[in-house]
């Protein structure tokens, strides 16, 4: 957010938490370093999980049930370069482990607006290709509350959902039905892009004393390897290697 777009929602910084509030309105923007200290693993696959009842609760008006209201995303095209998604989502009376005095509901209307520009890549520096801002409005008066920078959130996000899948159609079965030993798994990793890159994370982080070996592919090899240097210092006792095709990639992989 620039200087100008500062003065006009008359937001003032807080240098310590990184942070801007509207003293009179009381709007927060929360900025992406920001955003990243805030982020957990445990916590986020616990809201997606939470966010995941909500929505499949096709009752729309409850007092005490969790619901959600989601209509269709928008896209607006910028010519051939790139696009706007609008994501507006309502999710109501949802519980959230990680918050204090877990039987607290929760309700969140709020609206995601997402570019996506491919040729962010070739960018110099580079920046991600699809970016994110989320707005969040309280949800008794619709009144703006706060401005999140949303481009970690989507990454995490959509990885967390995936745990969730993985914790309950994996885990769950292979706990009670397949070889019932949640050690020594394979993870392939197909393509090493944000989403490849944020996906191996979500796994290791989440799912510890797991995974012995972590097989890599990507289109160009850089990449590839940028991933396995990253994951080699962060998981010493994992063995991380580059596949040589996609298919090698998830032979054997769990
Ligand atoms: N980023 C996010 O937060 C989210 C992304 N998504 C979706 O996930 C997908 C990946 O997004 P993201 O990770 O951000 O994108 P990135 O640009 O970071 O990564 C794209 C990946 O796809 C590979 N790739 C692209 N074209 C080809 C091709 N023709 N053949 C083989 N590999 C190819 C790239 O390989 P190379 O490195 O060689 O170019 C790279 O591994 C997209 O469909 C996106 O819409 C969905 C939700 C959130
Ligand atoms: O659902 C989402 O947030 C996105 N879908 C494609 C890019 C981001």
């Amino acid at each position: 957010m620039n200087i100008q777009d500062q003065k006009h929602l008359n937001l003032q910084s807080d240098k310590s938490t990184g942070s801007l509030s509207n003293q009179d309105d009381d709007v927060t923007f929360i900025k992406e370093s920001s955003v990243k200290n805030l982020l957990n693993w445990t916590d986020c696959v616990d809201a997606m999980e939470s966010a995941l009842v909500a929505i499949s609760n096709t009752s729309q008006n409850s007092e005490t049930e969790p619901f959600s209201s989601q209509t269709p995303r928008t896209f607006t095209f910028a010519g051939n370069k790139g696009v706007l998604l609008t994501m507006p989502g309502y999710a109501s009376n949802y519980t959230l482990n990680s918050v204090t005095g877990s039987d607290k509901k929760h309700s969140t209307l709020s609206c995601k607006l997402v570019t996506s520009f491919s040729g962010n890549s070739q960018l110099n520096p580079a920046i991600p290709g699809i970016l994110g801002t989320i707005l969040l409005f309280n949800s008794d008066t619709g009144k703006l509350k706060a401005i999140v920078d949303g481009t970690e959130i989507t990454a995490w996000r959509t990885a967390a959902v995936s745990v969730v899948a993985t914790k309950y159609l994996y885990c769950d079965l292979s706990l009670k039905n397949l070889d019932g030993n949640m050690t020594g798994k394979e993870l392939a990793i197909v393509g090493c892009g944000t989403q490849g890159r944020i996906h191996a994370l979500a796994m290791l982080n989440y799912f510890p004393n797991v995974f012995i070996k972590v097989k890599l592919w990507n289109r160009s090899l850089n990449r590839a390897e940028k991933l396995k240097k990253e994951l080699n210092a962060l998981f010493p006792e994992i063995i991380i290697v580059i596949a040589d095709s996609s298919i090698l990639c998830v032979a054997g992989a769990d």
